[in-house]
């Protein structure tokens, strides 16, 4: 836990470290306050059944005579004023303290899932390809029980610890042999009935981290393929597998709640019978009940204030301890190194840099690529220049290696052994991101969001700053201008979640669109134009073919007639690439 915790302290940065600082410093004054509350309860109880001075330590008497100098009255109307105001000031800065650590923490919770966010987006592509999307998002979704569950828990376990240390002394004063008792019979409780839960709260905490995850799976599946679930009938077993997981989840929630709670009323009994027990005693050994009431009052005070935080001690480590699996999932995602990080620590550590420009633009030497050290490889001793200007075409049959191609050569895939070139340079971590900024892609699965038509196909960029003469050019060139005219709100017609009130030609349409509408060195479409009626198709086909001379453009296509005026095509075979129409002279070939 504890380990955990210094994780979670690495993670922040220097300015929350300074405030965390301060909530450490208010937490020391609010500690001080409280034992001076504690404190001043003594001569006030004590003036209240034999209003003299006498067997009150001097320290008080001097501030009583004092105060009540001051205030023009007795010693007891000071130590009314005394008693009043000490509780006062506890409690407000008790307040105070419960408003600045709880704002500190869900700022904290802010920080931490704004970071694993951006973590997530700057990983690599084939971080998102080994995982599945579900443990991503729930990932992202566990900051939430990580704030409710570990740091404002671990807050209010300093707050309580600073604060029962401070009792601890106050009860001290007052009487030693009882505050070394209390300290020990009630802190040793609670940490034999820690010891003894810990392991469940542990085996807990992960079977609700697992769970969660799961839920998020299952609902995602069962949305994602909701089509099939209407027209199968089978949402019972969606249903029961949510329902299995949920259960689960929330059996191990009771469990380790119960396990949080339960010791407080053991021991808030073991305590009432202690004061019983102590004021049976004091009784004994004082000459009347009522000279020992100041004591016994003192006494009952602090055990009032010492038994709920030592409570909240125990509350807080067993609520960490039931969210270790959680937060686990989470620091794993807040230790992911970023892009820059990773350039940091890259061997070849120069600044990103821009490109030449080149007659070859992209050229591939011996690239081999497989999934994994366990799989085969999926593309075997490829060697391909592309010049500038180019169209290039790949066929091949399903499951050859095209878009694994594809991916090598926009650099979302690092190949297992070979090299990767633009404008003669090697492709590698200080350079990448400046390449694939040049790349406009149109993916088999279009992607859209649930916002306008203008926002989909200038993706990322600001409403405000969408550049329309750009937009309505691709607009044009994406054969969209009939589609947006008849939308009643043209342009600015939402397309709904994942584009859902458009058909697949539509979609596929605002894909081409996207691509055209960045400024791209290469174009590369992934059988974008599948869904497209053959008299749209070869429209749409036109426009790309005439498209600035300079770009190269990539296509895979089943249709041969949409690569039909590409100046070269080759089939993917296996793996491997073959040379099967030639529209240039022999010895522009090259490859
Ligand atoms: N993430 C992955 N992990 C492991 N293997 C994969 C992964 N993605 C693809 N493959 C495998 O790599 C091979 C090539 O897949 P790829 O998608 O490149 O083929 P393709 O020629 O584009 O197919 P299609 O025409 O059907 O799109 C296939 O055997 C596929 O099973």
């Amino acid at each position: 836990m504890f380990e955990l915790l210094r994780d979670i302290y690495a993670q922040l940065t220097p300015r929350r470290r300074w405030q965390l600082a301060l909530v450490l410093v208010l937490m020391v004054i609010g500690a001080l306050a409280e034992m001076f509350s504690l404190g001043a309860v003594l001569p006030f109880l004590a003036l209240l059944t034999k209003p003299d001075l006498a067997g009150i330590p001097e320290v008080f008497v001097q501030v009583l005579s004092f105060l009540g100098h001051y205030l023009g009255g007795g010693p007891l109307l000071a130590a009314s004023w005394l008693f009043a105001c000490t509780a006062a000031l506890a409690a407000l800065l008790r307040l105070l303290l419960s408003w600045i650590s709880a704002r500190f923490v869900y700022i904290v919770g802010a920080d931490f899932g704004e970071e694993i966010y951006h973590r997530i987006l700057r990983q690599p592509y084939h971080f998102h390809l080994q995982r599945n999307s579900s443990e991503t998002i729930s990932g992202m979704g566990k900051v939430t029980p990580l704030v409710m569950c570990v740091l404002a828990p671990a807050m209010q376990m300093v707050i309580a610890s600073v604060m029962t240390f401070a009792i601890l002394v106050g009860i001290l004063l007052v009487n030693v042999k009882v505050a070394l008792l209390a300290g020990i019979a009630f802190g040793g409780m609670y940490y034999l009935i820690n010891q003894w839960a810990k392991n469940k709260l542990k085996k807990n905490s992960e079977i609700i981290a697992a769970a969660e995850t799961q839920k998020i799976k299952i609902i995602q599946e069962g949305i994602g393929s909701i089509r099939d679930v209407i027209l199968d009938g089978n949402c019972s077993v969606y249903v029961n597998a949510f329902s299995q997981s949920d259960r689960r989840l929330r059996r191990a929630q009771a469990v380790n709640s119960f396990l949080a709670i339960a010791p407080k009323y053991v021991v808030e009994s073991a305590g009432i019978i202690m004061m019983i027990v102590f004021a049976y005693n004091l009784t004994k050994t004082q000459d009347t009940a009522v000279q020992a009431i100041p004591l016994l009052g003192a006494l009952a005070l602090g055990a009032q204030r010492l038994l709920p935080y030592l409570q909240n001690i125990y509350n807080s480590v067993a609520c960490i301890q039931g969210s270790l699996g959680i937060a686990e999932d989470v620091m794993y995602f807040l230790r992911l190194p970023t892009h820059e990080e990773s350039m940091k620590s890259a061997k070849n550590n120069v600044e990103e840099r821009g490109f030449y420009r080149s007659g070859v633009l992209v050229e591939l030497q011996g690239l081999e690529f497989r999934y994994a050290s366990n799989l085969p490889n999926i593309i075997k001793s490829v060697d391909l220049r592309i010049n500038r200007g180019q169209r290039i075409g790949f066929v091949g049959a399903t499951g050859s290696g095209k878009s694994t191609l594809i991916d090598l050569i926009m650099c979302l895939l690092n190949p297992t052994s070979g090299v990767i070139s633009v404008d003669g340079m090697e492709i590698n971590e200080s350079n990448r991101s400046t390449w694939q900024r040049r790349i406009a892609h149109v993916p088999q699965a279009i992607f859209l969001t649930d916002s306008s038509i203008a926002e989909n196909i200038a993706l990322g960029v600001a409403k405000a700053e969408i550049d329309m003469s750009r937009l309505m050019v691709a607009v044009e060139q994406a054969q969209l201008t009939d589609v947006v005219r008849q939308l009643p709100r043209g342009l600015d017609t939402r397309v709904g979640e994942r584009g859902v009130q458009l058909s697949g030609g539509q979609r596929q349409r605002i894909g081409i669109a996207r691509a055209l509408y960045k400024s791209a060195d290469m174009l590369v479409l992934d059988e974008a134009t599948s869904a497209l009626d053959s008299d749209t198709e070869s429209k749409v086909m036109d426009a790309i073919y005439h498209l600035n001379p300079e770009m190269v453009i990539l296509m895979i296509a089943h249709r041969t007639s949409t690569l039909e005026r590409c100046h070269y095509i080759y089939q993917v075979v296996d793996g491997r690439l073959k040379l099967i129409k030639n529209n240039f002279s022999a010895h522009e070939v090259a490859f």
